[in-house]
C-alpha cells in the first residue's frame, strides 16, 4: 500500500504517522510539504497531528488554506483514502471534507492521556481489522477536540453509521466520565458520506508497537492495507 503524509509548519506527529505506515505495511510513505500542489500516486494520504501554524485563529484553519489542499480534495473526490488524526481531523473539518467542528475542550485545558474508544463501525476501510463494538486503548493529546455538529448533521452521521469511534469506559459504555473533551455523544472519529475520509482526535499511530505499550492502533493501518 502506497501512502503519503502531509507536512505543515508546526505539525509534529508526521514522523510518528510515517513510522506507523512503515511498521505496519512495510512501505515507506512519501512526505509531502504543504506548498506542493500535486500529490504522488498513493492509496492513502494522512493528515497528521500537531500544531499547524501554532493553532492561530482555530486549530487547522490556516493549514486548510494551504496550496496542497486542492490536491487533497481531488484525491478524496477520486474515492481514495484520507486519514486525518487530531490536528489532521481539525484540518479536514476546516476544509469541509468532514462535517462539524472541533471546539475547545470543555475543560478549557489541554488533555494528554490514554482513553478507550469503542469501534461503532467496523465496516469501514479504516476499521475492518477491528470487531464491531470492540473497545481499544488510544492516546489523546489535544486542546480542541470537543466535536460539535448541528442536530441535522448529527442525525445524518448517526443514521448512516458514520460515527466510527466513541470515547467509552472499559466496558464500552459511553459515559460523561469517559469523555475527555465534551464531544457531543462521545464522538471521537467520523467518516464522510462516501466512507473514504476518516477524521479522529485520538492518535492510533502512537500505539502500534510493544515499545509504546500496546498494539491497539495497528488496526487502522492494517485495515487500510487490506483496502488498498
Ligand atoms: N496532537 C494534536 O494534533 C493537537 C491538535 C491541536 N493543536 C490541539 O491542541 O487541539
Amino acid at each position: 500500500m502506497k501512502s503519503a503524509v502531509l507536512v505543515f509548519p508546526g505539525i509534529n506527529r508526521e514522523r510518528d504517522m510515517a513510522r506507523a505506515f512503515r511498521e505496519v505495511t512495510g512501505v515507506e510513505p512519501i512526505m509531502v510539504w504543504h506548498t506542493e500542489t500535486e500529490l504522488p500516486d498513493v492509496d492513502v494520504v494522512a493528515v497528521p497531528g500537531g500544531f499547524s501554524y501554532g493553532d492561530y485563529l482555530r486549530c487547522g484553519a490556516i493549514a486548510a488554506r494551504s496550496p496542497i489542499i486542492p490536491a487533497l480534495r481531488a484525491h478524496a473526490a477520486a474515492g481514495r483514502h484520507v486519514l486525518g488524526v487530531c490536528n489532521g481531523f481539525q484540518i479536514l473539518t476546516e476544509t469541509g471534507l468532514l462535517p462539524g467542528a472541533l471546539m475547545r475542550n470543555a475543560s478549557l485545558r489541554f488533555v494528554c492521556k490514554e482513553v478507550r474508544l469503542r469501534v461503532d463501525n467496523a465496516a469501514t476501510a479504516f476499521t475492518s481489522a477491528y470487531a464491531p463494538g470492540q473497545v481499544i486503548r488510544c492516546p489523546i493529546a489535544h486542546g480542541e477536540g470537543n466535536y460539535f455538529a448541528d442536530p441535522e448533521t448529527l442525525a445524518e452521521l448517526e443514521g448512516e453509521g458514520r460515527v466510527v469511534f466513541r470515547y467509552c469506559d472499559a466496558e464500552g459504555r459511553i459515559t460523561e466520565a469517559a469523555n475527555p473533551n465534551g464531544a457531543v455523544d462521545g464522538i471521537a472519529g467520523i467518516v464522510n458520506a462516501a466512507g473514504n475520509v476518516l477524521g479522529m482526535m485520538p492518535h492510533p499511530e502512537n500505539l502500534i508497537e510493544a515499545l509504546q505499550g500496546g498494539l491497539d492502533g495497528r488496526g487502522i493501518f492494517e485495515s487500510l492495507a487490506r483496502a488498498a
